[in-house]
């Protein structure tokens, strides 16, 4: 049987008096490319968030390996990349191999080990001509290319990413989907919001569709079947192409 790394349960969520997410439940597996597709305002990042534990609701239940994701003590196993990694100050004085090293350093990982994951993160992002520069000083793409790595230096098992891919360019998004599916074959769990729906389903292993008043689920990526969800969510037919 397919071992459970999140269970969401009747989950709902309100900003004050604005309902946002109703009884939603899925469970997202070990292993799993989970792809998360929607209109702007649907959900998405609320979703991840209380996924994440960043924020929380009265109504329902989220476990994390197991466990309920208020108490885990098993944070150091899930990493985030953020919409907003980039929007970082200019002032900001550590260089992107110090930024990943300290990162490490900070969750109890040695010297040794630090600097190998640290060069190993940067290696596979491929930001080995700016390790370092210091990362107040690079561009919006090049700094959300250094939280990338930051993210995957720790070997997280599970790694959240809310559009990961906003201002980075053309080939380095490519570069981007294959190391994240390089991780994915080595088991590492993907759960990722995206508007590219089109790398969602030529990545992804399951696809949740968030609407208004849907939440479908879809066991494949199989475009046709993709398509009657995505019709009902954005309003309009959709023809969709892979990558
Ligand atoms: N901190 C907040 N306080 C109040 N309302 C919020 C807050 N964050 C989000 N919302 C509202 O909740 C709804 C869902 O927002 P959310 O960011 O989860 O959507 P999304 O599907 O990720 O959108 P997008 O595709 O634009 O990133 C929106 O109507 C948004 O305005």
């Amino acid at each position: 049987m397919k071992e459970k790394i999140l269970e969401v349960k009747n989950l709902s969520f309100s900003y004050k008096d604005q309902k946002v997410l109703s009884d939603l439940s899925f469970d997202v597996y070990k292993g799993d490319y989970f792809g998360i597709l929607g209109p702007n305002g649907s959900g998405k990042t609320t979703l991840l968030k209380l996924c994440l534990g960043l924020i929380s609701s009265k109504e329902g239940k989220i476990k994390i390996f197991g466990e309920d994701i208020k108490d885990t003590e098993q944070k150091n196993k899930i990493s985030y990349i953020s919409q907003k990694s980039n929007a970082f100050n200019v002032s900001f004085p550590a260089t992107v191999q110090e930024l990943i090293y300290s990162s490490l350093r900070s969750v109890g990982y040695d010297s040794k080990s630090s600097k190998k994951m640290t060069s190993d993160a940067i290696e596979l992002v491929g930001i080995g001509h700016i390790a370092d520069r210091r990362i107040g000083n690079l561009s919006g793409g090049q700094q959300q290319k250094a939280f990338i790595a930051k993210a995957i230096s720790s070997k997280p098992e599970i790694i959240f990413l809310d559009e990961p891919t906003v201002g980075i360019d053309y080939g380095s998004e490519g570069f981007f989907y294959e190391a994240m599916h390089m991780l994915n074959q080595k088991g590492v769990t993907i759960c990722m919001i995206s508007h590219d729906i089109s790398a969602i389903t030529s990545y992804a292993n399951r696809v949740a569709c968030i609407g208004e008043d849907t939440f479908h689920i879809h066991e494949s990526n199989d475009i046709m079947d993709i398509e009657t969800s995505l019709k009902k969510i954005y309003g309009k037919k959709m023809r969709l192409v892979t990558h």
